[in-house]
């Protein structure tokens, strides 16, 4: 307790509150908060202590910041005078080898094999395909007076994607595919699992928890390192088999993402299976929790939204000259201006990262302030996107603000940056984008929906990341919009 009241104070002149010995503010900064709200911590610091304040989380001096401005500056910087601040399971968790904590010459190997996978051409050609099926197939197996969870559904659809797009996984009933729908959905929990030193019972609790999904993921993590080194292998013998046969029957032979990797031969094993388990997770995890968020928000939205998608989706429809073909095509995909506004809109406020720890690796100057090197920059994201000096009535879903020209467009510009920013700036925007956009056709189109009645809420929270742990049930109504035969 001496050591920690006599330590050192680097923010002195900023203002903030340090919390409790040792905890610091960290309990309370981590404490769960309904997804309609800022969340009591940074509503009340803002007010009392302004954008930017200083406080003691995780163990660390640390300055959370809800300012556009000293955001991007820390972002921007990333690998230069920042590094992201991992729970200490993380690294464990993601594998050493892992695209999050790769830096300089590695991590740019890693964002140029990113940039192959996710190129404009794939993008419209392969990925617009795939999730057009998917979406198809999904929304089909729904019935009228169905209870789904929004949260399954949505999950079900962005792992079948990546588990496509990155190992060739198809089938439904594949095991493989079974294997990483079940496991993977205890990924996120573990990350953010940390023991909290708290005495009393509390601290045990904690500590059997982070036990308990550390084991877990331990397990996840052999089956899927050992998923890809069996896959490897096979593909040693018949990737040459399988290119043959695609280029006898004139189509263009897609390479999934392992097979990228290897063809490169500049990759360990072990680079291999770390970059492969975080990229099936970075692929599928966020993407799914934005699609569940948005249909919570349309499902809460008034009618003139849904009205202005059904009157875009059907135009589409009604312009085919051949009403049979159902395939979207990207002139289709890029004609959807309504509904990207709908998607920007659910990304500003369902801030599926809310916030990304930084921490300083050197001393950096930042305007009138010194960020000492090891303290925490807290670069909430969450916070900007609902500045209501950004963005007017933050709270409401407003997806028409996306449309009006207005005189803060660059303010609005600044603010938002759900994908992050810098040099780790996240390279699954634009499939993120698409896959949103895709499923929302295909619903859209096909039904109506509203929460599912049920005896407590069942709302969106964050934990801090975010999550709805009810499941998120919405209840389908089919409609009959024109003739799919
Ligand atoms: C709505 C969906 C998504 C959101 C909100 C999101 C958000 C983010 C954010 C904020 C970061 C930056 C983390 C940092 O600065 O430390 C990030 C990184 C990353 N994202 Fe996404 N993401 C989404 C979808 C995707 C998809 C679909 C993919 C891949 C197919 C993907 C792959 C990655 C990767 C590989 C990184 C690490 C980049 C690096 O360290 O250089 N994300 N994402």
């Amino acid at each position: 307790l001496l050591w920690f009241s006599t330590k050192e104070k680097p923010f002195k002149a900023l203002p903030g509150n340090r919390g409790w010995p040792l905890a610091g503010e960290t309990l309370s900064f981590l404490k769960p908060y309904s997804a309609n709200s800022l969340g009591v911590y940074m509503k009340n610091h803002i007010s009392r202590y302004g954008k930017i304040f200083s406080s003691n989380l995780l163990g660390r001096e640390a300055i959370v910041s809800a300012d556009a401005e000293l955001n991007r500056f820390v972002l921007n910087r990333d690998g230069k005078q920042f590094k992201t601040a991992w729970f200490a399971a993380a690294q464990k968790i993601f594998g050493r080898e892992s695209i999050a904590f790769a830096t300089g010459k590695t991590h740019m190997k890693f964002r140029s094999i990113i940039a192959d996978f996710l190129s404009t051409k794939r993008l419209q050609t392969v990925f617009l395909e795939d999730a057009d099926h998917l979406a198809s197939v999904l929304t089909k197996s729904w019935r009228d007076g169905d209870v789904i969870s929004a949260k399954q559904e949505s999950f079900k659809y962005c792992i079948k994607l990546m588990a496509k797009s990155t190992l060739s996984i198809k089938e439904e009933d594949d095991p493989q595919m079974q294997m990483l729908q079940r496991d993977y959905s205890h990924f996120l929990s573990a990350i953010f699992s940390l023991p909290l030193n708290i005495p009393g019972m509390k601290y045990w609790n904690a500590l059997q928890v982070y036990i308990n999904t550390y084991l877990l993921f331990n397990k996840v993590r052999r089956k899927v390192v050992n998923m890809v080194k069996k896959t490897m292998g096979e593909r040693m013998i018949d990737s040459s088999c399988r290119k043959k046969v695609f280029y006898e029957a004139g189509d263009e032979y897609n390479y999934d993402l392992l097979e990228m990797l290897m063809e490169r031969k500049e990759y360990s094993n072990e680079e291999i299976e770390d970059f492969m388990l975080g990229m099936i997770f970075a692929g599928h995890d966020s993407t799914s929790r934005a699609i569940a968020f948005m249909l919570y928000l349309l499902a809460n939205s008034p009618s003139a939204v849904i009205t202005a998608l059904q009157e875009e989706h059907l135009k589409i429809i009604n312009s085919r000259s051949d009403k049979k073909q159902q395939k979207l095509s990207w002139d289709d995909y890029k004609s959807m201006k309504f509904s990207r506004c709908v998607i920007k809109e659910t990304l500003r406020l369902s801030s599926v990262a809310p916030f990304i720890p930084k921490v300083a690796t050197e001393d950096v100057r930042y305007k009138e302030m010194i960020i000492p090197r090891g303290s925490l920059v807290i670069v909430h994201m969450r916070a900007v996107q609902l500045d209501p000096f950004a963005f007017h009535n933050p709270m409401n879903f407003n997806p028409w603000r996306w449309l009006d020209a207005c005189c803060d467009d660059e303010k609005r510009k600044r603010s938002y940056m759900p994908f992050g920013g810098g040099t780790r700036m996240c390279p699954g925007e634009n499939l993120a984008q698409l896959e949103m956009v895709v499923l929302l056709h295909h619903i859209i189109i096909n039904y109506e929906w509203e929460m599912a009645e049920s005896a407590a809420p069942d709302q969106p929270i964050y934990l801090p990341y975010l999550d709805f742990p009810r499941g998120l049930h919405i209840k389908i109504k089919a409609l009959h919009l024109f003739d799919r035969k």
